[in-house]
């Protein structure tokens, strides 16, 4: 099978709701223009006898056809597919023209090349550039009513740093948001092309100034992505006041390849640049996912550089074309797939695109007017301005706190489990007291294998005795498991961590606190609030301890303990949303601090508390930046002494009330330019608020991220054991256990089948063995036992998934092992598992189930390898239940494994890290070197 089925032809194009605006803007709906052009094989492809994979059916259809079986598959349509005997100019005419022109009727557009390394995104954009320059050029001279302006920029986005292509010397630039339009690049430089050629030039500066570098496959790759903006701007000569002009953006984007580490070979900076360019395409790939489903939530816009500066052109009000680049080569079969898969999820994009008209003078004095009629009475009522000013910046920081609540409830989660598995450690090992073997934690994986030897053992026994000796032997490996007192040792520390955290956070709210008594800032709500959040800060260091002293009694029982740490998850979450809501408050009351505060307030000693606090060794951790506004707002107010007019300035008032109350009058009375040099101030000050809390809130996630993963470490250190510890445990109290987690069978039951679609998804991912995939499968079947077997496997999985994932991130220098080994490692041995499994095809089924079989899985009646061709489809859609079902079945009977008490979950147990399964998956292995276990 290749691909999803591409159904919708170009006559499907949606073109809705062609309407007027009041004020004359045109909108209209329609989906993303996407064409897929196709190079010729490179003379490297040449050289190796690369066979051609891809053939172009028609001017829309392009299809695989499959080498070895000789048989095409299902097609895949666009609005336009080029054959690599086409020109770019063909490419250009029919598949960008119409989208570029738009540009010079006001309508912003968007042209950009996606698709593999080397597939002949920078030859084609190029091509487009320069045909689209001749065009409007052309449109211009054929014009005479209309005079045009046009400006270049360019930008690079390298490493996730945005870079000036026109001025590479102004170092890295910010994105900022800006509620008309959008995200806008701060200090971009722009320049006015003065003809066709000056235009040339400054786009061959641009060139010369990207970042390119060799890999294997190209010699001369974008290491980054490239934007060339044009704005066009137009007037009609008769009129005027300007009422009919228009302006609109043009961007041609070249985006940097993705490319795939085990056919680049890339290392070092190469490696690092491949990892943020397959990260960033990988954000756009699920931006265009989500449009095209026409999810209405969340589109995850913020998670690059890239889709945040492309936000307009994608699902926006631009008009969009995309080029997919491809290459024919065989070799780049599955790249080649994952580029036509994006394309078909672009092509169900849908803009709204609009006609951006240039109001008229008179329109704009009155705007203006207005305008300064705003600014008037936000000077006369600051904190209202301020109010409307933080209620943008409030949302953004809204999401961001969410995100940070949901770390922190994962880390809650894992700090639980983990607690958890220690009391249940300590029972068992209570039990048998004093023979515990102390081995160091390097151990514990292999401890933790059960062995050649006990697994040979149970096959010499009758049922019931294997059970037992199944259940003796993980007594024995439990007992051969490491000193407990080593976990305790590192749940203590991070506890000991979490505590310095709330006591930086304590601190460093007292600080604020007196800042505002100092200065009689906020009011007597905010004042509560803050000595509530305080006292409970201090209830949550004490909780903690008492917690640390319940676990270190060890008096109470499992049931009970559990139900305490899930307590003071609770009270952590609880005081975090009040903490967050301190600070919002706190942000708030210090802009409209910012607004009426004089410059002299008493700066010094409140850096210096500061700077004390700064000095503890976590605090640096949670406060690169200044621990609260209040320190920026320092800075601000010493430098808007020198900026401040002498009338506004009040020495040695103390009162902040009544400096308020001076300041309003006098600024009744200012002159209407020092109003507004005075509102630009308020800007100013509010925006350095702005920075310093992001900072603080960027440093603090980043401690949280440190701790989490940390904790994620020691989790999966546990993690092990849980499992035999938790079996043993059932065998004491199963009831008990029962009325913990399985709470209703119909929950559980729904819960499982969530869990296994994503184990599913995740052994897909992960690369993970097909016999493990089929026991696993085959074995737990919902049973409420199955719950700790499921949330582990869940978890390693998830954890295995994000660190196959943070790798490709990851310093090289880091890492014990090259990244694309571990990968191609997985890969190499699943590939051998399903050769080791087709030779059994023979044995295992008759003549007739086998062309049953060949049949059913549409493996063709002739041609080489045919069961090889047929295991090659097991196990690779888990999207499809009865494909998994039916796979599960399949390989269940090669490998001669059936569900009976012989084959147990004490069975699957040993399969975790059963010497067999070693050798066919690196996943463990693969994680203790990384944990250095
Ligand atoms: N349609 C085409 N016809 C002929 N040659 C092509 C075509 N497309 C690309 N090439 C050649 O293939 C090579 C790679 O092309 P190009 O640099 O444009 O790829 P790319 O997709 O931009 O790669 P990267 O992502 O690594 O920057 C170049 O030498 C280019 O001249």
């Amino acid at each position: 099978m290749v691909g999803t089925p591409a159904v919708a032809t170009p006559s499907s194009k949606v073109h809705r709701n062609l309407a007027s605006t009041p004020g004359g803007s045109k909108i209209r709906e329609e989906k993303i223009r996407v064409t897929v052009r196709m190079r010729p094989l490179n003379r490297k492809e040449q050289s190796m006898y690369d066979l051609i994979a891809w053939d172009c059916l028609d001017e829309q259809t392009i299809v695989f056809k499959n080498p070895n079986e000789g048989r095409p598959t299902t097609p895949y349509t666009f609005d336009r597919v080029f054959a690599p005997a086409c020109s770019t100019q063909k490419v250009y005419d029919e598949g960008a023209k119409d989208v570029a022109l738009s540009a010079l009727s006001g309508i912003n557009a968007t042209i950009f090349a996606y698709g593999q390394t080397s597939s002949g995104k920078t030859f084609t954009m190029r091509g487009i550039t320069e045909n689209a320059i001749r065009d409007i050029y052309d449109y211009i001279k054929n014009t005479p009513d209309r005079d045009f302006v046009l400006r270049i920029s360019a930008l690079e986005i390298y490493n996730e740093t945005v870079i000036d292509l026109l001025n590479r010397e102004s170092g890295p630039l910010r994105l900022l948001d800006d509620p008309e339009k959008g995200t806008i690049v701060e200090k971009l430089n722009e320049e006015v092309a003065k003809d066709g050629q000056h235009l040339r030039h400054l786009i061959g500066i641009c060139e010369a100034h990207r970042q390119v570098g060799e890999t294997t496959l190209n010699d001369k790759s974008s290491r980054s992505h490239q934007i060339i903006r044009l704005t066009v701007e137009s007037f009609l000569r008769e009129s005027p006041d300007h009422v009919k002009s228009y302006i609109a953006t043009l961007n041609f984007v070249d985006l940097a390849g993705s490319e795939r580490v085990s056919q680049t070979n890339t290392c070092g900076a190469r490696l690092k640049e491949g990892s943020h360019i397959n990260r960033s395409l990988l954000t756009l790939a699920s931006v265009i996912r989500k449009l095209s489903c026409g999810i209405r939530g969340h589109i995850p816009y913020r998670d690059s550089k890239l889709t945040r500066i492309l936000q307009s052109s994608l699902g926006g009000n631009a008009r969009t074309a995309i080029i997919c680049t491809v290459s024919p080569a065989l070799s780049h079969l599955e790249q080649t797939r994952n580029t036509l898969s994006f394309a078909t999820s672009a092509k169900d994009v849908v803009n709204t695109a609009r006609v951006n008209m240039v109001v008229s003078e008179k329109t704009r004095v009155r705007e203006l007017q207005n305008e300064v009629a705003r600014l008037e009475g936000e000077l006369r009522n600051p904190e209202l301005s301020a109010d409307a000013y933080l209620r943008s910046l409030l949302a953004e920081k809204e999401l961001k706190i969410q995100q940070m609540e949901k770390d922190m409830e994962d880390l809650k989660r894992q700090r639980d489990l983990a607690q958890c598995q220690l009391d249940l450690e300590r029972r068992a090992n209570k039990v048998q007291k004093g023979s515990i073997d102390c081995r160091s934690s390097s151990q514990v994986v292999r401890c933790l294998s059960f062995s050649e030897e006990n697994e040979s053992d149970i096959g010499k026994h009758t049922p019931e005795r294997r059970v037992t000796v199944s259940r003796q032997a993980m007594l024995k490996n439990l007992l051969a498991s490491p000193d407990p007192s080593i976990l305790v040792d590192e749940i203590q520390k991070l506890e000991h961590r979490q505590l310095q955290v709330f006591e930086d956070a304590n601190r460093a709210l007292e600080v604020l606190h007196k800042d505002f008594a100092t200065h009689n800032l906020g009011n007597q709500e905010t004042a509560d609030t803050m000595s509530k959040v305080l006292s409970e800060i201090k209830d949550l260091v004490a909780a903690s301890s008492t917690a640390d002293e319940i676990v270190k009694a060890d008096k109470t029982n499992l049931m009970e303990k559990i139900a305490q740490l899930k307590n003071q998850g609770n009270t952590i979450s609880s005081l975090e949303r009040k903490l967050e809501n301190v600070q919002k408050s706190i942000d708030k009351l210090v802009s409209a601090f910012g607004t009426k505060e004089t410059p002299d307030c008493k700066t010094q000693p409140r850096r210096k508390k500061i700077l004390s606090l700064n000095n503890s060794p976590t605090m640096q951790h949670i406060m690169r930046a200044p621990c609260s506004p209040l320190s920026s707002s320092c800075k601000a107010m010493e430098h808007e002494i020198e900026n401040r007019v002498p009338n506004i300035s009040s020495p040695g008032g103390d009162s902040s009330a009544r400096l308020h109350k001076d300041t309003s009058q006098k600024d009744d009375e200012s002159s209407p330019a020092s109003r507004q040099s005075k509102s630009v101030n308020v800007k100013k000050i509010q925006k350095m608020f702005k920075n310093a809390a992001e900072e603080n809130i960027r440093s603090f996630r980043v401690y949280i991220t440190e701790l989490k993963e940390l904790v994620a470490k020691l989790h999966y250190q546990k993690q092990l054991l849980v499992c035999q510890v938790l079996e043993l445990e059932a065998n004491k109290s199963v009831p008990e256990e029962m009325d913990t987690i399985d709470r209703s069978p119909l929950s559980w039951r729904i819960l499982f089948e969530q869990q296994r679609k994503q184990i599913i998804m995740l052994w897909h991912l992960c690369h993970i063995s097909l016999v493990h995939r089929t026991q696993f499968y085959l074995l737990l079947r919902g049973d409420p036992s199955d719950q700790i077997y499921m949330e582990v496997e869940l978890r390693r999985l998830t954890w295995l998934e994000q660190h196959l994932a943070e790798l490709g991130n990851a310093s090289p220098a880091l890492l014990s092992n090259e990244p694309a080994d571990l990968v191609s490692g997985s890969i190499r041995a699943l590939k051998q598992e399903r050769e080791y499994l087709a030779k059994r095809v023979n044995c295992k089924l008759t003549a007739e189930e086998r062309e049953l079989l060949y049949a059913r899985w549409e493996v063709p009646p002739v041609g080489k390898q045919r069961r090889l061709q047929l295991v090659n489809k097991f196990w690779t859609d888990p999207y499809n239940m009865q494909h998994i079902q039916e796979s599960a079945e399949i390989v269940a009977k090669l490998i001669d494994f059936c569900v009976s008490n012989e084959n147990s979950k004490d069975m699957f147990a040993l399969n975790f890290a059963s010497p067999y399964n070693r050798k066919t998956w690196a996943g463990w292995n693969f994680i203790s070197n990384l944990l250095k276990l």
